[in-house]
This record gives structure tokens, C-alpha cells and sequence, in this order.
């Protein structure tokens, strides 16, 4: 026994010592070492997970050189184009796709879970104001589970299936009656007439007693944005959730924690900061500063960047072309000219080149959400409840994956160590 242990570095490949209490394993023995099993004194230091694969899965892949991405095996470009948002909802937690009599009771399940309890609308009734749609929205999805105490049973199939229909029925009710609450506008309750889709919009929009008739195009192009956002494997939310999951509390309380992970502005946030970014830029003449001030390190190009695409995500690429239905509908957003500008200077950049950064999901989507009328506060929202089956499917994989055990990674302690404690009576004399 010694009382170091040996780290490598994944960001640079080097190696040290650091002391420990436990012996040293090498580096180089990594590849000996069983998935899951203990190896005391032994850590690898890859802060971010850069390296480091906290799961097996068979949900959602990624070429993130070649920009592929596929749900199940089906490639984003033929859902987007020939599918729905509930039956890609259905692929990704059941892994197959439904035949008609499957879609049809799935439907109808989702469809009659829409409505939350009242005392859910009492709690969103209370908070300020001017809070922010996405903190409501994480609060009263964990608010759930204190409805819904069956669901603390995670070991029983039909219980598990109950709380994945509830969740993926009631986020569109909480994420519009959070746009709802900050516009100081009563709550629409849900019309079951209506499709997914159509319900959300009829729920953020509906101004008289008529039922609410959307263009059906702007339905779609809403319809093929949750698409878009349904699964994106162990993405930095997805991976709260399984975290959270994985001390087996109930799904309301994991997938809170996902809309939590989701809210930060290097994430799912990022679709708000991109369009302040924009407005901010304010005109086509005020980029090449912008770029300047990016590649001086003082801030970010947003929706720009990716921890696995280090080509175009295909996602933006769908969105670009979905823009254009919606702004035959609603008129162009005139905030597309800069951003059509932005990225081409920063994709002839040397800087973006050179670190292969691209436009993300989140460059484009923020334009299509204003030419919806939402604020920029609730584009998040929207991201979340495209997400909500993706981070369902992989929670339900990871409850039943035998060898998947409690998420809780090793640290290097950098701190001081034994010191004589002098109680403050002493210390302050
Ligand atoms: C749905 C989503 O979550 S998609 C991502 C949404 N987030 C954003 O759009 C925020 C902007 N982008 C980013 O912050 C990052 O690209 C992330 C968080 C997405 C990925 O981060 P990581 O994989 O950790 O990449 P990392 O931060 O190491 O970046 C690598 C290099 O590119 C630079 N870089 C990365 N993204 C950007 C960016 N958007 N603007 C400017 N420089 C960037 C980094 O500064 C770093 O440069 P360096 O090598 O000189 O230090
Ligand atoms: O995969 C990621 O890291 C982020 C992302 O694009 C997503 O969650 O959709």
C-alpha cells in the first residue's frame, strides 16, 4: 500500500500522483478493470464526463463527426418528415414503433391524462409574478409526485407505464399555464378534442369560449420541433435524470431534475440566449465586432458548439427549412438575416473552423418561437416538453438495466487533511 494514486488527465493525457490513502493503479490498467466493479485508490479524472460512458443504451445514437442521429435506428430527417411527435413519443419508450390499434389506445391514453389536479393550478397561481416559466415548470413537475405516491413503486411495469403516459399528457398543461401565469391571463384547461399539438396551442392562446383553431401548418412545424428535441442520448438534463433515477426515487422526480439541468443557458437555455445574443448584435454590420469580442474569449457565440457534433447538428439543419413554412405563415423573423449572416461569417472563421464549431439545435429555434409570439423566457419550455419522452425512455431503460447502480463518481480531494480542530471559545480568545 501507498498513499498515492495515479490519475490521467483525459483532457491531456498526462499523468500524476496524488495522495491518497488507498494503493495505486496505474493508468494503463484501466482496460483490466470490470465496468461497475470498486477498484479502491483508483479514479479517473475526466471533469465534464468528456470520456466517460455512464451507461449502456439502445435509445438514440449519435455520429457526431458525420452529423448523424438516429431514434431506435430511424434516421431524424425521415421522423421529422413522416412521423408525429406521440408516435415518435411511442418509439422511444416502447422501441418499436405502434401499429394503428397501438398508436390509437396510446393516443387516447395521453390525450385523457391532460388535466393536472386543482391544487396543482393553486400552487402555479402562487408564485411572482414575473417568474420564470422554467422554474415553475421544474417545481410543479416534482410538485407531481406528491399526487401521484403510487409512483414512488418503480419496480412494477403497468405503474411505470401509468407515470410515463401522465408525464408526457401533463407537461404541455404546465408549460402553458406557466406562459399563462406570467402574462397574467387566466388558465385554459385542456381540449381533449384537439390534438397534442393543437391542445398546447389552444392552451397558450385561447382567447374566448370558441375552441381555438390553429393554422394547422404552424401545428406541424410545432409538431416537428418536438420532434427535434425528443431524445439526444446522454445530454447534460438526460443525464440528470438518470443521476437522479438511479437512486430509484419516483420519475417526477428525476425528470424534475432534468428540466432543472435543462434550464441553464449552456443547454437547453441556450435557444433564450441565442435570440437576446441576437438582438443584442441589433444589425448585419454589427457581427464582425461581435466575432471579435468571441475570439477575444469575452463571450460565447450562442447556439454555437457541442460536446459530441463536431459537424452541422442535423437538427438545425431541419429547423432552418422548417422556418421557412412558419414564416410564410407568420411573416420572416427579421432577426433570420443576421443569423443567416452570423453563421456564415463564423463558419469561414478561422477560430470556429479550427475547433469545429457549428451551429447547435438551439441556433435557429428560438426564431421560429418568436414568429409563434412566445417570449424568449419560454423557449426552454418548449425544448422541455419535446424532451419529456426522450428523458422518460431512458429513465425506464435505466430502472430496468440489472447492472445499472447509483450514479455516484469518484473525486480527487484536493483539501487539507487531519487537522486539529480548536473550538471557537479557543480560536476567538
Ligand atoms: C441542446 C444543447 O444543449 S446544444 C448546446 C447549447 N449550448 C450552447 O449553444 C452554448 C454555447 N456552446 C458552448 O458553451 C459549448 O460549445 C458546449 C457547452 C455546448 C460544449 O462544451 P464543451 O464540449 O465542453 O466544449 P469546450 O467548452 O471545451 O469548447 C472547446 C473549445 O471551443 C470553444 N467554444 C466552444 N463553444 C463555443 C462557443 N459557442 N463560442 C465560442 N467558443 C466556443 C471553447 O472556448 C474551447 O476553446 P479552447 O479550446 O480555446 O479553450
Ligand atoms: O447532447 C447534448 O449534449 C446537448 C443536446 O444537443 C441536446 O440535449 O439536445
Amino acid at each position: 500500500m501507498t498513499d498515492s494514486l495515479t490519475v490521467r488527465d483525459n483532457r491531456t493525457g498526462q499523468e500524476y500522483d496524488v495522495p491518497i490513502a488507498d494503493g495505486t493503479i496505474k493508468a494503463a490498467d484501466l482496460g483490466k478493470i470490470k465496468a461497475g466493479e470498486d477498484q479502491p485508490g483508483l479514479a479517473v479524472y475526466d471533469p465534464g464526463f468528456v470520456n466517460t460512458a455512464s451507461c449502456r443504451s439502445s435509445v438514440t445514437f449519435i455520429d457526431g463527426d458525420k452529423g448523424i442521429l438516429e431514434y431506435r435506428g430511424y434516421p431524424i430527417e425521415q421522423l421529422a418528415e413522416g412521423s408525429n411527435f406521440l408516435e415518435v413519443a411511442y418509439l422511444l419508450n416502447h422501441g418499436a414503433l405502434p401499429t394503428k390499434a397501438e398508436f390509437d389506445a396510446w393516443e387516447h391514453e395521453i390525450t385523457y391524462h391532460t388535466f393536472v389536479h386543482e391544487n396543482i393550478k393553486t400552487f402555479m397561481e402562487g408564485f411572482r409574478y414575473d417568474a420564470h416559466p422554467m422554474g415553475m415548470l421544474m417545481a410543479s413537475v416534482g410538485a407531481l409526485s406528491t399526487f401521484y405516491p403510487d409512483a414512488r413503486d418503480i419496480h412494477d411495469a403497468e405503474n411505470r407505464h401509468m407515470q410515463i403516459v401522465r408525464m408526457i399528457a401533463k407537461m404541455p398543461t404546465l408549460g402553458a399555464w406557466s406562459f399563462r401565469h406570467a402574462q397574467g391571463k387566466p388558465f385554459v384547461y385542456p381540449d381533449n378534442e384537439l390534438s397534442y399539438t393543437a391542445n398546447f396551442l389552444s392552451m397558450l392562446f385561447k382567447m374566448s369560449e370558441k375552441t381555438f383553431e390553429p393554422d394547422p401548418r404552424l401545428v406541424r412545424a410545432l409538431d416537428v420541433l418536438f420532434i427535434l428535441h425528443a431524445d439526444h442520448e446522454q445530454n447534460a438534463s438526460t443525464n440528470a435524470v438518470r443521476s437522479v433515477g438511479s437512486t430509484q426515487v419516483d420519475p417526477y422526480s428525476a425528470v424534475a431534475s432534468g428540466v432543472g439541468a435543462l434550464y441553464g443557458p449552456l443547454h437547453g437555455g441556450a435557444n433564450e440566449a441565442v435570440l437576446r445574443m441576437l438582438r443584442r448584435i441589433g444589425s448585419k454590420e454589427n457581427i464582425p465586432s461581435f466575432i471579435e469580442g468571441v475570439k477575444n474569449g469575452n463571450e460565447k457565440l450562442m447556439g454555437f458548439g457541442h460536446r459530441v457534433y463536431k459537424n452541422y447538428d442535423p437538427r438545425a439543419r431541419i429547423i432552418k427549412k422548417a422556418a421557412d413554412d412558419v414564416f410564410e405563415v407568420t411573416g420572416v423573423n427579421p432577426l433570420l438575416e443576421i443569423a443567416l449572416e452570423l453563421e456564415k461569417i463564423a463558419l469561414e472563421d478561422e477560430y470556429f473552423v479550427k475547433r469545429k464549431l457549428y451551429p447547435n439545435v438551439d441556433f435557429y429555434s428560438g426564431l421560429i418561437y418568436e414568429a409563434f409570439q412566445f417570449p424568449p423566457e419560454m423557449f426552454t419550455v418548449l425544448f422541455a416538453i419535446g424532451r419529456t419522452p426522450g428523458w422518460l425512455a431512458q429513465w425506464l431503460e435505466l430502472v430496468q438495466d440489472k447492472e445499472q447502480k447509483i450514479a455516484r463518481p469518484k473525486q480527487i480531494y484536493t483539501g487539507a487533511r487531519t487537522l486539529d480542530f480548536v473550538p471557537a471559545s479557543e480560536r476567538w480568545a
